[in-house]
């Protein structure tokens, strides 16, 4: 198509192309609408050839869509299948430099308007409007395009066609032959044409292309358009290949975390992993842990991340977990100071224990003082002294209630190890907090009332000293950062309530006892008991079994049968239960009448509701007669009565000892012996009666633990009694230490001994005069009946049971039996 033979005529109809350029050498097609174009081609189409000028229309600023610039054979589809998209005609100005072109094939559009296939031809200048015109016709004239060859536009040529090739593998709306095309172009003007109508370029640069007057100048164009569609197109496809990266990425992320979850679901952990991390997080916040728990956690719940569902370590970790953040870190009950409310509480709850009750108001008041100046500590703990079932643990809740606290009770019984105390460190296997962590996590508020039950038997042994742990719990300047073993964390304890219980003084270890304000509680005489069983242990069972007062009545004369015969305690434990399985029995007596009619319990019923469980009063069970004497023990479990019997059988071994005695009454055994010796002359006892017997002392009774001074002058008046034949009441008790002189010395746990003296049915007491001082506060019905008399010497213990042995008749200050002394100091 070099060489075309088309000549340019003088004039030529023209048509404005809204949108494009159309060059020399280059096909296109176009549509119309506009009559007046479609005239200009309608001459066009009678002219030989059929040539029409095409100029592009101005349109200032707005840059144009390419060409729609097609292969002949695409063309030729187009022209069989259908028309073209038609252009916009008629813009008001044009350039006047345009192309003019042969139109190849011609088409009218059914719906009006035609479209045209044509071919550029050469570049024309529109020099003069021919007016009188129906249609754009102009006189035209060729601008002529010289080749010329220098080494610059060979250079400008070998740079385009390298960069046409770079082009056509980067931009993907170039047609595959692209560079094919480019090296099949010979004349260098047709090449800048042909890569000027496949860019992307404004209709004003490809105008520029059109009118260069050189082929130097149109070169240059074409290169620098390249380069910069090149540096376009690079640039496009590295934020392409980026993008493309990144949703690979994503993709990938995505196709991964599938997978790891069906790995998992496979392993039996489920999602549950990821839900159980976001869980713990979220109860990290919530929970307001102190700073270094909060590192901790953060620490071991990504170690349990890393761990994975159900490792042995997974498992670890999840426990430590769960006891961390269960534990009451920033909770607390909000605290009552009322006294008046707790004074109502404490008496609602419990009978009588006056002093007690007292003592703990005291505490609450100045309790109270401290928290309203802010001041923190604690004075001495308090500790709950006395027998079991007197109503310590009880005692210990109202207290809690009074307060308004939480109460959690841990049991100290048996604990020899520091780590129960403490907890095992982590490295343990199956390692857990120690008792006083885990009471905090059971109170689930960090200010509870904590009780330290039974701390008189904690033990020390090679594990460790659970007592110095305990040192550091009840220590108000330290316990602010407790540390347990398992959490390894600081824990504060500093807003707990301590109180403590324990059945004996004598065994809480020194140093803690030290810290301790001892509360002693004593047994309950049977009346008290009775009081306590009408007021508090009756009205709950009655509301635990939903019993009605009109449906049965425990009169005070069985009542009194249960505790004296069917209980021997000092506290109401066990009645308790034996008022509670009565009345369950009412229960379901009352479901078995037909008439419905009031039970009444009688004496002689109980062992229809309580079985033969009858217990007999100790003074009943032993009978009396020279060498027989009845003692008086103080257990934990509250006073005794205890019996010493001697008989002399012919022997030259002197003295034999049974009863499981400990060393302490082996002495005291002993020295009472040579008192009686050394007395025997004044009481007419032959010298043969010590040197051809044998004397054996025996002490029944297995479960109380006979040791201590205290049954000194008991064993002393049972050995005279077998000597000199006279025998003692049975219904007469005596304690006290002896010593080798005939003294009579003081001896510990006097209010409980009086009070079990009672309730064994003892009328009469003899005691150290040093100990009268501890009857005051003795139960008034104690007081009422026991004839106490204090004794200095055991001679006047003499005087008063083996007078009518003497020689001699009795002098000085004699005791005479069942007066009354209780009260004297
Ligand atoms: N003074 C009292 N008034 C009312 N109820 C009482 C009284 N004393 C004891 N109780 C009742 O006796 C029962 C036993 O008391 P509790 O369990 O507190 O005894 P404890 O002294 O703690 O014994 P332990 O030392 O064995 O733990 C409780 O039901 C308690 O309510």
């Amino acid at each position: 198509m070099a060489d075309d033979p088309i000549k340019v005529p003088a004039d030529s109809p023209y048509v404005v192309l809204n949108d494009t350029v159309v060059f020399p050498h280059i096909l296109a097609s176009i549509a119309f609408h506009d009559p007046r174009a479609m005239a200009a081609i309608d001459d066009a189409m009678n002219r030989d050839p059929k040539t029409l000028v095409c100029v592009a229309g101005k349109r200032e600023g707005e840059e144009a869509s390419a060409p729609e610039i097609i292969s002949p054979e695409e063309a030729r589809e187009i022209f069989e299948d259908g028309p073209p998209a038609p252009m916009a005609a008629e813009p008001s100005a044009h350039y006047e430099v345009g192309t003019l072109v042969v139109i190849h094939k011609l088409l009218r559009i059914p719906a009006g308007g035609i479209a045209i296939m044509v071919q550029g031809v050469r570049r024309v200048h529109l020099d003069r409007e021919i007016p009188e015109s129906p249609y754009p016709r102009a006189e035209i004239s060729e601008i002529p395009e010289v080749p010329e060859k220098t080494d610059t536009t060979e250079a400008l040529l070998r740079t385009i066609l390298s960069q046409a090739k770079k082009l056509g593998t980067l931009a993907s709306y170039l047609p595959d032959e692209f560079e094919t095309m480019t090296l099949n172009v010979e004349n260098p003007f047709h090449l800048c044409y042909l890569i000027a109508t496949f860019l992307r370029l404004p209709v004003a640069e490809r105008q520029e292309v059109l009118e260069a007057g050189t082929l130097e100048a149109k070169l240059h164009l074409i290169a620098r358009h390249l380069v910069k569609e090149i540096e376009i197109q690079e640039l496009g496809g590295k934020i392409k290949s980026k993008i493309a990266d990144e949703v690979q990425k994503s993709q990938r992320d995505f196709f991964l975390r599938e997978q790891m979850k069906a790995i998992q679901k496979e392993l039996g952990d489920g999602e549950e992993g990821d839900e159980e991390v976001v869980r713990y997080r979220q109860k990290a916040q919530e929970v307001g842990l102190s700073p270094e728990a909060e590192k901790e956690v953060a620490r071991e719940i990504s170690r349990l991340v890393k761990a994975g569902g159900q490792s042995q370590e997974a498992q670890v970790i999840r426990t430590y977990l769960d006891v961390v953040l269960d534990l009451p870190w920033n909770r607390e009950s909000p605290e009552s100071y009322d006294l008046v409310e707790a004074r109502r509480i404490l008496d609602a709850d419990h009978y009588d224990l006056e002093k007690v009750k007292e003592r703990i108001l005291d505490e609450l008041a100045v309790l109270a003082r401290k928290k309203k100046n802010n001041e923190g500590g604690r004075g001495p703990i308090l500790c709950l002294l006395g027998p079991p079932g007197v109503g310590k643990t009880t005692l210990g809740q109202s207290i809690a209630r009074a307060m308004g606290r939480e109460f959690v009770r841990v049991s100290l019984g048996g604990v020899r190890d520091e780590a129960e105390i403490r907890g095992h460190r982590r490295t343990y296997v199956g390692a857990m907090p120690g008792r006083i962590i885990a009471g905090l996590r059971k109170a689930q508020t960090k200010n509870p009332v904590f009780m330290l039950d039974e701390i008189d038997k904690v033990g020390a042994d090679y594990r460790g000293d659970p007592s110095a742990a305990l040192l550091e719990v009840l220590d108000t300047a330290q316990n602010k950062d407790f540390r347990d073993h398992y959490l390894d964390l600081a824990f504060d304890l500093s807003r707990v309530f301590f109180l403590t219980t324990a059945n004996v003084a004598q065994t809480i270890p020194p140093p803690l006892l030290d810290r301790m304000d001892l509360i002693p509680l004593s047994g309950y005489t049977w009346e008290e008991k009775l009081h306590i069983a009408r007021s508090h242990l009756i009205p709950r069972a009655m509301g635990e079994l939903s019993l009605d007062a009109r449906e049965f009545d425990l009169p005070d004369a069985t009542l009194k049968k249960i505790i004296r015969e069917f209980t021997r305690e000092a506290g109401v434990r066990s009645l308790d239960r034996k008022i509670t399985s009565i009345l369950r029995k009412i229960v379901r007596d009352r479901a078995l009448q037909s008439r419905k009619k009031k039970i009444v319990v009688k004496g002689p019923d109980l062992a229809r509701y309580l079985g033969n469980e009858y217990i007999e009063p100790e003074t009943r069970l032993r009978k009396s007669g020279p060498g027989i004497v009845t003692g008086l023990a103080w257990t934990p479990n509250g006073g005794e009565v205890l019996f010493v019997e001697s008989v002399a059988i012919p022997g030259s071994k002197g003295f034999i000892l049974t009863g499981q005695l400990g060393d302490v009454m082996k002495e005291s055994a002993r020295t009472a012996l040579s008192f009686a010796q050394s007395r025997s002359k004044t009481l007419g006892i032959p010298p043969e009666f010590f040197s051809k017997n044998e004397i054996h002392i025996h002490v029944p009774g297995g479960a109380i633990p006979k040791d201590g001074p205290s049954a000194g002058i008991t064993m002393t008046t049972a050995i005279l009694s077998l000597a000199t034949g006279i025998p003692v009441p049975s219904t007469v008790a005596m304690t006290g230490e002896i010593s080798l002189s005939g003294r009579v010395l003081p001896v510990g746990g006097i209010k409980e001994k009086l009070i079990g003296a009672r309730e064994a049915g003892i009328t009469t007491i003899y005691l150290p005069a040093k100990n009268l001082k501890d009857t005051v506060e003795l139960p008034d019905e104690v007081k009422r009946d026991l004839a106490i008399h204090p004794v200095e010497t055991m001679d006047e213990l003499i005087r008063v049971f083996f007078a009518s042995a003497m020689k001699e008749a009795p002098k000085g200050r004699g005791v005479t039996k069942g007066s009354r002394s209780s009260g004297k100091g």
